[in-house]
């Protein structure tokens, strides 16, 4: 079995995001690259960990009229990225022709609710209700739009794994025990998030901010 811990590069220096994704190589599955990371190095910044030779996941969460996903999609098709992620509150046009646009090896799975938010924060965004529901209502849009899979929170990955048994499931927010949770409120560890059926496990902090990056990679890659 494939290791399913992608490290999230959120580290403002391309130095630094290739030295660490250097360092752990060997304890992990695949990288994933963000805004933070995107916004200050670009493309060019992409090809250089790509050199790594670890599968990407590009995570530009795209969120706009579908046209405009469908060229962004299209002009992010040289990177050959694994994964690649698009908003399901983008709706299911947006959903569909991203999808068309995407190369043919690339999964193109939604952003349901980001693991930053809870309850009272869905509720002030003008959606009431649970966040499993809200989740389970936006997976089921983004299965029936043609999409790989979704990004979830790991409190709701299993019951998306009931209801969708081929889906592909990002699950971040993830904290090993004890680790400040920081701004994610939906959390659980990596082993319970791989057991109700995540595909990719993204860590950041618990590694890109540990004393010893290598050490927090191997140990949690033992609980797996
Ligand atoms: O709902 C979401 C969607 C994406 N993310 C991203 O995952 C990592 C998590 O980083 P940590 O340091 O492990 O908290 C980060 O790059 C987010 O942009 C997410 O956290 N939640």
């Amino acid at each position: 079995m494939s290791n399913p811990i992608y490290l999230a590069l959120d580290v403002p220096q391309l130095d630094a995001a290739k030295a660490l994704a250097s360092k752990v190589k060997g304890h992990i599955g695949g990288v994933k690259l963000g805004l933070e990371f995107f916004c200050a190095h670009g493309t060019h910044g992409v090809h250089e960990i790509a050199q790594l030779g670890l599968p990407l996941f590009l995570d530009l969460k795209l969120h706009d009229i579908p046209n405009t996903v469908a060229g962004a999609m299209q002009s992010l098709h040289v990177l050959e990225p694994a994964i690649m992620t698009v908003h399901a509150s983008g709706g299911r046009a947006m959903m569909e022709d991203a999808k068309a646009a995407a190369g043919e090896n690339t999964k193109v799975v939604a952003v349901t609710m980001l693991t930053s938010l809870d309850e009272r924060d869905l509720e002030r965004t003008g959606v009431s209700g649970s966040p499993h529901d809200h989740v389970m209502r936006l997976a089921e849009l983004a299965q029936a739009s043609g999409l790989d899979g979704i990004v979830c929170s790991g409190q709701e990955v299993g019951s998306v794994h009931k209801q969708w048994k081929d889906g592909f499931f990002v699950v971040p927010g993830l904290r090993p025990g004890g680790k400040a949770t920081a701004d994610q409120k939906r959390v659980v560890t990596p082993r319970k998030a791989r057991d109700d059926g995540a595909s990719v496990l993204v860590i950041g902090r618990p590694i890109s901010r540990a004393d010893d990056p290598l050490t927090a990679a191997r140990d949690i890659e033992a609980t797996l």
